[in-house]
């Protein structure tokens, strides 16, 4: 492999012990940065606005929970894991008044520095520890004693030693448990929009909505079409998450395989691509940034419309009806804290 990848014996905990780590916001990733990194021996406070729905769940886990303008004050690095759109004001409010050499700022996705939205002063230090995984998913592994695959960067290193920082901080959450690559801001940042856009949500998302249109219109019933564009999508996926697509082929029949092998790129085909690498452009230009930024400022006028939209599609009311009738699959969204 050509990256670097860097594992429990080349981090230091000992250098994220010695610092009060503030965790901004308390949602999916910070839930499982504070309560790994207190599991560690690290000194956590969260930073959370009064009135913040998160605060009593981070009380109920014993961490002492302060404004987020105290936690940065208190703190030597400062992890921002509140929602990308958020952190601009909140870095402009609560954090940059109180940054000063010595300190660190820490980012889960480089999204604000990679577009200019937040520029941190010269002397401090800016690095990212973006684990590869949802933070539910983060905090089991680090229970169970392992850990999720993660991202670091170094954006600015004001002290000389901002790797081997986040690196600590990476072995805190058990990042280093299973391999903490080094990465940019730039190539996590552009890499991680491109994936969930044309790939992992915006592209399968389409493609099940379409298949299910496709067999519904041609009146075939929705209960079965939901079977055969969603349900199994999960089987396919968990054996391609096993053995690459390669697994994903040797385990299904012959006939589906060579349904895929004649099929697949008349699906994804040239023009597709072509979509996929404007989608790309747009994101390395900031086009998509500065939409994202002024769909937000404006209030989500279009991100709540196409919420709507795909709530109300008919595939949503099939998948709830048949998933009353498995079990093991009908769990609420979310898995608390
Ligand atoms: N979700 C994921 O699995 C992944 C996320 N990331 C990155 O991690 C970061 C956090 O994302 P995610 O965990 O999904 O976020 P969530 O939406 O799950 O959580 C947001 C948290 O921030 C709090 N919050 C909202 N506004 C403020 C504010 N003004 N000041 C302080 N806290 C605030 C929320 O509190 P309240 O309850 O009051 O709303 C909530 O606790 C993002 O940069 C994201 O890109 C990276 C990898 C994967
Ligand atoms: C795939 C979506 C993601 O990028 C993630 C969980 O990694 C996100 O921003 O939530
Ligand atoms: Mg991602
Ligand atoms: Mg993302």
């Amino acid at each position: 492999m050509s990256v670097e990848v860097y594992y429990d014996d080349d981090a230091d905990l000992g250098l994220i012990q010695a610092k009060k780590v503030a965790v901004i916001g308390y949602g999916s990733q910070g839930h499982a940065h504070a309560l790994s990194l207190r599991d560690s021996g690290v000194d956590v406070v969260i930073g959370l606005p009064e009135g913040s729905k998160s605060r009593p769940k981070a009380e109920e886990q014993g961490l002492r929970v302060v404004t987020p303008a105290q936690a940065a004050a208190e703190a030597d690095v400062i992890m921002v894991l509140a929602p990308d759109t958020a952190q601009r004001g909140i870095y402009a409010e609560s954090i940059a008044p109180h940054l000063a050499p010595g300190k660190a700022i820490f980012f889960g996705h480089g999204f604000n520095i990679r577009y200019g939205l937040i520029k941190p002063p010269a002397e401090v230090d800016v690095a990212m520890v973006a684990p590869k995984g949802p933070g539910h998913l983060v905090r089991r592994q680090y229970s169970d004693g392992k850990g999720v695959p993660c991202l670091v960067a170094v954006e600015q290193d004001a002290s000389g030693n901002a790797l081997a920082l986040a690196l600590a901080y990476a072995k805190g959450i058990g990042g280093t448990r299973a391999g903490a690559i080094k990465t940019t801001f730039t190539e996590e940042t552009e890499t991680d929009l491109f994936g969930e856009q044309a790939v992992l949500c915006g592209g399968a998302s389409a493609l099940v909505q379409t298949g299910f249109e496709v067999l519904t219109e041609a009146g075939y019933a929705p209960e079965v079409a939901y079977f055969e564009c969603l349900h199994e999508l999960k089987l396919i996926v968990d054996l391609m998450y096993e053995g690459g697509i390669a697994k994903m082929r040797y385990s299904i029949s012959d006939t589906a395989e060579y349904g895929d092998l004649s099929r697949g790129s008349r699906i994804i085909d040239s023009r597709v691509k072509d979509e996929m690498r404007k989608i790309l452009g747009e994101i390395q230009s900031g086009e998509f940034a500065r939409e994202w930024v002024a769909e937000d400022e404006a209030g989500r006028p279009n991100f709540t419309k196409w919420q709507a939209e795909g709530a109300a599609h008919p595939i949503e009311e099939t998948g709830r009806k048949l998933r009353g009738m498995m079990s093991w699959v009908d769990r609420p969204i979310t898995e608390t804290a």
